[in-house]
């Protein structure tokens, strides 16, 4: 049984998380939140942590030291901090860290099929809606979703979005991730939704998915968690673990 600890069990994924651990047959031999000793989880064989972008770096620098592997689902990764954790986990190669910006199979599927069509269109906007409480915009999955287009992009030749920064006074067009237009919505019922839209002169393509419960994000965790021991060094994304790659 592989022992688990988690980092903000008392949350909204953390408790998720510890039931999921619990009902997949694992060992949850620590559940941490904020102000807790991290010492309870010394014997766990892996952490998970859904806690906080100004914790998480904290966490992970102790995780490495103790040789523990991570499954981090906390958002707030720029290139800085995963260079960061690439130095770290260099002076400890025996430990696997997998950080993804969205473990549900559905986003992870709308991230692989926008990469796919960012290549055909000349514009291109992302909507991210999410419940109000949470701390980050834009989401984790935007910023992902916007490097893998923009990504696509480069490797294609295209040349910067053509309407991309004109007729916007107020702002009203969202903030701007690399050269991308992306909106944040944050509305009381929402969970977790994305649309990123595509259009070319006369049609759009518009790819969209829905987290309508954490749930979904479930097994995704399971799966990363089962397979961290065996990845050492950065694993970035869930894609690998679904034969996206
Ligand atoms: N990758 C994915 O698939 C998903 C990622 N997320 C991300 O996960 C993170 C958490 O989201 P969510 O559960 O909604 O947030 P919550 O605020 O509901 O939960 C975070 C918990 O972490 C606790 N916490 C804060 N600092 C620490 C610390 N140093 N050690 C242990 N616990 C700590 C918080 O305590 P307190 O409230 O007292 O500060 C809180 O209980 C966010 O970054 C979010 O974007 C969310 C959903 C899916
Ligand atoms: O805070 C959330 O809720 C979520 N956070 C992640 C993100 O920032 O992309 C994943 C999902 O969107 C839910």
């Amino acid at each position: 049984m592989t022992r688990v600890a988690v980092f903000g069990a008392n949350g909204k994924m953390g408790a998720e998380v510890c039931r999921a651990v619990a009902e997949a047959g694992m060992n949850l031999v620590a559940a941490i939140d904020a102000g807790d000793d991290r010492s309870a989880a010394e014997n766990a064989e892996v952490v998970v942590d859904f806690t906080h972008p100004d914790a998480v770096m904290d966490n992970l620098q102790w995780c490495i030291e103790h040789g523990i592997h991570a499954v981090v689902g906390t958002t707030g990764f720029t290139a800085e901090r995963l260079d960061q954790l690439r130095s770290q986990l260099a002076q400890h190669p025996e430990v696997g860290v997998l950080v993804a910006s969205n473990f549900s199979i559905g986003a992870v599927l709308m991230m692989h099929f926008s990469r796919i069509a960012a290549r055909y269109y000349p514009s291109v906007e992302v909507i991210e809606l999410h419940h109000p409480n949470k701390a980050d915009a834009p989401s984790g999955t935007a910023a992902t979703t916007v490097g893998k287009i923009a990504a696509a992009r480069r490797e294609a030749g295209l040349d910067a979005i053509p309407d991309a920064t004109q007729h916007d006074p107020d702002g009203a067009r969202g903030a701007q991730v690399e050269g991308i237009h992306v909106h944040a919505v944050r509305l009381s019922g929402l969970v977790a939704h994305q649309e990123v839209l595509f259009g070319a002169p006369g049609e759009t393509l518009t790819i969209r998915h829905d987290s309508m419960d954490r749930a979904s994000f479930m097994p995704g965790v399971v799966q990363a968690i089962e397979a961290v021991g065996s990845r050492p060094g950065l694993t970035l994304g869930i894609e690998g673990l679904l034969d996206l790659e």
